[in-house]
């Protein structure tokens, strides 16, 4: 099966790149970046330091969609939902990794989902799909006196706060307590901010360095405390999972589906 990338040159697309040539099912049908890239034109082995495989970063989505089964897009929100667009009119099944989009955004992807399979998910990693089940049964089964708190912290180039992941693990836990996330989400605490208020789940964010990706569930009551961590120590394990998301994906029918399908939890 043919997969594609979009964002080849970025950080998350050089790890799908490596991950694509050294699977055994796919074959890696092109990849792309925006109009006026440096990349353009590099030879897509070159990219990731490795021996050159004769097939070169393009600006070209359209002949990528339609030249490939699946097309994995970690890049940014206006660019994944163009490229939903492009993945319904040619039926090639969407990998979304990118965070940070909108409610709007994500109406947008479920439209798509009406013509072309469609896997997303913040978080790709077998870790963190585990996690987010976890953390539903442990907000199911504490009581209201216990506080949710989600810390998380990324490297210094991450764009959007708090994390897809954070706020994903926050709707796990919202979930999990009957409630909707946006009624009870407190992401931004500074100054006097008058005492907690019961039933909220803070977000703490914090960026430095060349963090890949930690995420701590903090559940607190008095004199006792649950801590449920996931830390990422490379990009391949988003890639794995993407990919893996790919190979399922490509010829299902349309629809919007999680890593929870893919893993058959
Ligand atoms: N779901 C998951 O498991 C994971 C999700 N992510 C998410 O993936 C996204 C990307 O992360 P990361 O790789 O670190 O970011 P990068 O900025 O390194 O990579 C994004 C790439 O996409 C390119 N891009 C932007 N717009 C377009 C477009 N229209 N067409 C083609 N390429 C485009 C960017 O180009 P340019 O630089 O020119 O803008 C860049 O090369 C983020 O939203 C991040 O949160 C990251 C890791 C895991
Ligand atoms: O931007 C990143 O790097 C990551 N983004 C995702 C998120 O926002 O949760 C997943 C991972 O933690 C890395």
């Amino acid at each position: 099966m043919r997969i594609g990338i979009v964002g080849g040159s970025g950080r998350m697309g050089q790890m799908l790149i490596r991950e694509v040539l050294g699977t055994k099912e796919a074959t890696l049908s092109g990849a792309t970046e925006r109009p006026g890239s440096a990349a353009i034109g590099r030879d897509l082995g070159a990219l990731i330091g490795g021996d050159p495989i004769g097939v070169v970063v393009t600006d070209d989505p359209v002949a990528l969609f339609a030249g490939s089964d699946a097309v994995i897009d970690f890049t940014a929100p206006a660019a994944t939902v163009a490229h939903a667009a492009l993945a319904a009119q040619h039926g090639t099944a969407l990998i979304v990794g990118t965070t940070g989009l909108s409610p709007d955004d994500h109406v947008r992807l479920a439209e798509a989902a009406a013509k072309a399979p469609l896997v997303v998910a913040a978080n790709f990693s077998l870790g963190v799909t585990l996690l987010a089940g976890l953390v539903r049964k442990v907000a199911a089964t504490l009581g209201p006196d216990w506080d949710i708190e989600i810390v998380e912290m990324h490297h210094r180039h991450k764009v959007d706060a708090p994390s897809g992941t954070a706020l994903a693990l926050g709707h796990a836990a919202a979930t999990g307590r009957g409630v909707h996330l946006p009624d009870v989400k407190d992401a931004v605490r500074d100054g006097h901010t008058g005492a907690r208020t019961p039933g909220d789940i803070g977000f703490a964010t914090l960026r430095g360095g060349d963090v890949v990706g930690d995420h701590t569930v903090i559940f607190a009551t008095e004199a006792e405390r649950l801590e449920l961590s996931h830390k990422a120590g490379s990009r391949a394990i988003f890639a794995r999972g993407a990919v893996r998301a790919a190979v399922w994906a490509a010829g299902k029918a349309p629809g919007l589906y999680s890593m929870d399908d893919v893993l058959g939890l």
